[in-house]
């Protein structure tokens, strides 16, 4: 499989684009006219810098506004597309894309359309060039990847063929069933782009909002499989139209658009059973088996453990860490760094084939983590993923494990396994700067094995909070990300523990003296309004600080401790089969957490 890339995916120039690209390990480029017009150096430059880079030119574009046209219009038109194979000529380039009319089309008449693009290719036969017609998804006349086929066939040249471009084609519906219907050999290029189903105009949401593969709504894996099984074997190419890409470090999103490249080719292939799959499975995780918050003096986070109910598990024998559980739930402290407050730093998976799922993340293009580890420790595989945050896979088992290098546990006696806290981490919430959403989201698909739920917005006291929660299907594992706002980009992170029941871990963490996060009294008022509850219940809620939520699935019963650092904890108990998250009560604790009385 090539893979290549729309220039117009990064940021900066054009020179820096091709040398991101080159560094991350595309085989080839898309270069955008725009680009090429914005840069000081010379086609003859750029050419010998692709040539040195190692990056073929696998496209030029976009040229418009051509074909459908009245007559004067279509003799200038001719006149620019000499000027552009002349420049594409010296370029090296020996295919360019025609999109189709969006503004000056003035005939519906595929024949005219026709006539006028078989023109245009036989002037670019002369030029050695391929015209590789794509039909925008806003085009006047031609807005279905179809009727470009149609069009392409009544035009009948050798090196006149179409080019797919996934956003186009999914964001209206088309069915790319059709794509079989297409000769193989007019499969002239692929362009693969996702995005977040929208209700927005077409254009807009192509021009702002494309997403690289595995980020957004789109079913890629399906549609590239029809693309392929229909014989296309061109490259691979990224055509993603996004505004935050375009203003985030160039090296970062061109290494974060290969790995899209690889995650989807890699899915594409297991799905159809195609035997040259050189990537391990993914390993969907079975549990969260440990957190680790690190900082130079985790006193505080140890005493709001304690409160809440966990038990020390131990101090590593050699390392300045220590472990603190309530029964699977469990906390490693490290303050083997020299930094001031309290930060989640890592986390650990419970999955089948440890050593699979470090080799499938590498060959994804992962950065690995290394950690200094003494004789006798275990070596757990870890990744970093793109905020730092490194991720630990291990297949525990009760014969070995990491938990053996930790000394010192004290075990519960019959009153205290009676009042410790018992549970299994539930879920992380993570938020994270907005320019590093989408590159989290595909980490979480490509690497960590797991599926999005649908976004949504939760309001909060600075604006609309983007909420995003990854799983695995039997939720066992949950990640709930956030999207910060730009004025405060360090939201805390939070972990949730879920118990069998949460008032009575309320009950105890309040006599241990812990400091619950307080809830308004109009929060309580409104609760009885919208679900009626018994007044027993609703004042325990109200005298714990208990959040409540309920659906036709269960009930979710949640509180939370105040923030240390830049981390809090939640304890959660969920009845029935309740899936959520208590939503409806987020803009309360956001609201809570920022002007509460006690903070
Ligand atoms: O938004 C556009 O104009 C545009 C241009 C070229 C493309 O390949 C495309 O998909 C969209
Ligand atoms: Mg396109």
């Amino acid at each position: 499989m090539r893979t290549s890339i729309a220039s117009v995916c990064l940021s900066g120039g054009l020179v820096e684009k091709l040398h991101a690209c080159a560094e991350a390990g595309f085989d080839g480029i898309e270069i955008m006219d725009a680009d090429l017009i914005a840069a000081y150096e010379s086609p003859e430059e750029i050419r010998a810098l692709c040539h040195r880079l190692g990056l073929t030119i696998d496209l030029f574009q976009p040229f418009r506004d051509f074909e459908a046209v009245d007559e004067a219009t279509f003799a200038d038109n001719m006149r620019r597309a000499r000027a552009k194979f002349e420049v594409m000529q010296r370029l090296g380039a020996d295919m360019m894309l025609l999109c189709s009319n969006v503004a000056t089309a003035t005939t519906p008449d595929f024949d005219i359309a026709a006539t006028q693009i078989g023109a245009l290719a036989d002037l670019a036969a002369e030029y050695g060039i391929d015209i590789a017609y794509e039909a925008l998804a806003w085009g006047r006349y031609v807005s279905d990847y179809r009727d470009a086929w149609d069009i392409v066939q009544r035009a009948d040249r050798a090196n006149l063929g179409v080019c797919l471009d996934s956003f186009h084609i999914l964001s209206r519906g088309h069915d790319p069933a059709g794509i079989a219907e297409i000769d193989p050999d007019k499969l002239f290029f692929l362009q693969l782009a996702d995005a977040p189903r929208m209700d927005l105009d077409v254009l807009s949401w192509s021009r702002h909002h494309r997403l690289f593969p595995g980020e957004g709504d789109f079913d890629l894996i399906d549609f590239l499989s029809h693309v392929i099984l229909a014989g296309y074997r061109g490259p691979l190419s990224l055509e993603v139209f996004n505004d935050t890409f375009r203003q985030t470090d160039v090296t970062r999103t061109a290494a974060h658009a290969l790995r899209s490249l690889h995650w989807l080719y890699d899915r594409t292939a297991a799905q159809n059973d195609w035997t040259d799959l050189q990537l391990d499975a993914p390993q969907p995780p079975c549990a969260i088996d440990f957190v680790e918050v690190s900082g130079e003096d985790l006193s505080a986070v140890e005493r709001t453990l304690s409160q809440l109910g966990f038990t020390f598990g131990g101090r590593h024998r050699t390392k300045a860490v220590r472990l603190w559980e309530a029964g699977d739930a469990r906390v490693i402290l490290n303050e083997q760094v020299r930094t001031p407050g309290s930060r989640l730093v890592g986390l650990g998976f419970e999955v089948g084939d440890a050593a699979a799922a470090a080799r499938r993340a590498h060959a994804i293009g992962a950065p690995q983590v290394f950690r200094r580890t003494y004789a006798g420790d275990y070596e757990l595989p870890a990744v970093a993923s793109p905020d730092g945050t490194e991720v630990y896979w291990n297949s525990r088992t009760a014969a070995e494990s990491w938990l053996d290098e930790f000394e010192g546990r004290v075990p519960l006696g019959e009153d205290t396994a009676e009042t410790a806290l018992h549970g299994v981490i539930d879920h992380l919430n993570v938020a994270y700067p907005w320019q590093e959403f989408d590159e989290a989201v595909l980490f979480n698909t490509s690497v960590l094995a797991l599926d999005a739920e649908p976004a949504s917005d939760v309001p909060g006291p600075r604006g609309l909070v983007r909420s995003q929660v990854m799983r695995t299907a039997d939720g066992a594992v949950r990640l709930a990300m956030n999207l910060a706002p730009p004025t405060a980009p360090e939201l805390p992170r939070h972990v949730a523990i879920r118990v069998d029941d949460a008032v009575s871990a309320a009950r105890r963490a309040r006599a241990r003296g812990l400091a619950f996060l307080p809830m308004p009294s109009n929060y309580y008022d409104d609760l009885d309004a919208r679900f009626g509850l018994e007044p027993d219940f609703l004042a325990e809620l109200r005298e714990l600080n208990l959040l409540y939520d309920r659906d036709e699935q269960g009930s979710f019963i949640h509180f939370y401790t105040p923030t240390i650092g830049d981390i809090f904890w939640e304890v959660v108990e969920r009845r029935g089969t309740y899936d959520g998250y208590g939503a409806a009560s987020a803009p309360v604790r956001l609201a809570a957490q920022r002007g509460g009385p006690l903070l």
